[in-house]
C-alpha cells in the first residue's frame, strides 16, 4: 500500500454511535503510521473527567461547548495531516459542520440499527443511550442527523459485515481515488 502523504487532506470520520469511527481511525492510523485523534478523547483531557462525568455534572450543552472548541483547535492552519475519529453528535451544530467539511476528506461510517445496539451495548460509556429504550433512541438520532452527514460527506459507507481492516482500506483506496480525480 502506498503512503497516504500523497492525500492533500486530513480523514475525518463522522457518523452515529457504534458505526466504528474510533475504532476505524485506530486501524487508518496503524495502516498509515500517522496520527490519530479522537474528538471525545481531546474533551476528555480538555475536561479531566470521562464523556460520561461531563454529561452528568456539566450536561450536554456544556459538552457540546467542548466539541466545538476542540474542533476549532484541530482547524487551526499549520497543523499536520491526520486521521480524525469525531462524537456522533458533532455534525449537530451548522458552524460544527462547515469546519468538519474544510477540515478534511469526510467519511460518513454507517451501520444498520440492529447493528449499533449490539456494538453500544458492551459498555456504559455512551449518556445518550443509558435510557429504557436505546433504539428508540437510535432510530431518532439516525432520522435527525443522517442528512446532517449527508451534508457533509465525501463517501458513505455500510461497514456492517465488514472487518475494519477493510473498512480502513476501502477508505484510503476511495481518498486516493478521489484525490487524484479532483487535484
Ligand atoms: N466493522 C466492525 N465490525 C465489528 N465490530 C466493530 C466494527 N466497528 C466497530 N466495532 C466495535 O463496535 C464498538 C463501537 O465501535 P467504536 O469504534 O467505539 O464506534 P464509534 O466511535 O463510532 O462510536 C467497539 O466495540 C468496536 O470494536
Ligand atoms: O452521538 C453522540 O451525541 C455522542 C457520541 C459519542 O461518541 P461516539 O460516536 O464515538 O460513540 C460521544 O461523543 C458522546 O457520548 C455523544
Ligand atoms: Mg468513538
Amino acid at each position: 500500500m502506498s503512503p497516504i502523504e500523497d492525500l492533500p487532506k486530513n480523514i475525518v470520520l463522522v457518523g452515529l454511535m457504534g458505526c466504528g469511527k474510533t475504532t476505524v481511525g485506530r486501524k487508518l492510523q496503524g495502516l498509515l503510521g500517522y496520527p490519530m485523534i479522537d474528538t471525545d478523547h481531546l474533551i476528555e483531557e480538555k475536561a479531566r473527567l470521562s464523556i460520561s462525568e461531563i454529561f452528568a455534572r456539566r450536561g450536554e450543552t456544556a459538552f457540546r461547548e467542548l466539541e466545538s472548541a476542540v474542533l476549532n483547535e484541530l482547524s487551526a492552519p499549520g497543523t499536520p495531516r491526520r486521521i480524525i475519529a469525531t462524537g456522533g453528535g458533532i455534525v449537530g451544530r451548522k458552524a460544527n459542520r462547515k469546519l468538519l467539511s474544510r477540515l478534511g476528506y469526510v467519511v460518513w461510517l454507517q451501520a444498520p440499527v440492529d447493528v449499533i445496539l449490539q456494538r453500544t451495548g458492551r459498555n456504559r460509556d455512551r449518556p445518550l443511550l443509558q435510557t429504557e429504550n436505546p433504539r428508540e433512541k437510535i432510530e431518532k438520532l439516525l432520522v435527525e442527523r443522517s442528512p446532517l452527514y449527508h451534508e457533509i460527506a465525501d463517501l458513505e459507507l455500510e461497514t456492517s459485515g465488514l472487518e475494519t481492516e477493510e473498512i480502513a482500506c476501502g477508505i484510503l483506496e476511495s481518498a486516493r481515488y478521489h484525490f487524484a480525480a479532483k487535484p
